[in-house]
């Protein structure tokens, strides 16, 4: 299992958009003929007529993550009216992204926490971020980075960690076909890194940190 420890910016914030012009429509789909014809098959045959519309439609699905802006979706913050002042986990969220070499899934799940100052987000906005930088082609540890990079730089809170579990299908199905390894990354800023207590607390309430992490 491997135990990637990002403690050191290792990337900025991703951009909002993809910075290159997308190809047509229609060029997409000719792509996805053209690798259907040099797997071996016929395209044009009666069940694959379809596909290439249908491939490009998953495409927009999986990779719906380049149209958002992170930034911006974590700009609605409410004050607190209490000084809450401990930290906010999201455990066991569902993580759904494709591998950057293979163009194949990774699954697994991300836990986020953070401290906040005198502001909060909504919970379903540290989700959807999470779903926008898995929505994008990734390696796990700049999908980690860049959750808790971004949490980080808006909210500026006392402090944030990210652990991204997961299995990546380009081990499993094909390759060196290793099934039921899990890759688990975390990236630990401000109080996360430098409080034991905090940080222990933090594995402590994610679902099999303990056990991960020791
Ligand atoms: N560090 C890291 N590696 C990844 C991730 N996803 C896939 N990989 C690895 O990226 C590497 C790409 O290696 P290459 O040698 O270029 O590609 P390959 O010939 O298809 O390699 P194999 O997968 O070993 O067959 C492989 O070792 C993958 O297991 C990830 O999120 N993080
Ligand atoms: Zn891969």
């Amino acid at each position: 299992m491997s135990d990637v420890l990002l403690n050191e910016p290792i990337v900025g914030l991703a951009p909002p958009v993809a910075p290159r012009k997308r190809p047509t429509r229609e060029a997409a789909e000719l792509a996805v003929r053209t690798l259907i014809e040099w797997a071996g098959d016929d395209p044009d045959r009666e069940g694959l007529a379809g596909t290439p519309d249908r491939v490009v439609r998953a495409y927009e699905e999986f990779f719906e993550g380049y149209r958002i802006d992170p930034v911006d979706l974590l700009g609605r913050t409410f004050e607190q009216t209490q000084s809450y002042g401990d930290m906010v986990v999201l455990r066991d969220v569902r993580l759904e992204s494709h591998c950057e070499h293979h163009i194949v899934p990774i699954i697994g799940k991300a836990h986020v926490a953070y401290v906040p100052t005198d502001r909060v987000v909504g919970i379903s906005k540290l989700a959807r971020l999470i779903e926008v930088f898995a929505k994008r082609l990734q390696i796990q540890e700049t999908l980690t980075a860049q959750i808790a990079d971004t949490i980080n730089e808006v909210l500026k809170p006392k402090g944030v960690a990210v652990v991204i579990e997961a299995a990546h299908m380009c081990m499993t199905t094909r390759g060196i076909r290793k099934p039921g390894v899990s890759m688990v990354t975390r990236r630990l800023i401000g109080a996360f890194e430098t409080e034991a207590e905090l940080r222990r607390d933090f594995l402590g309430s994610i679902s099999g940190a303990r056990e991960t992490f020791g």
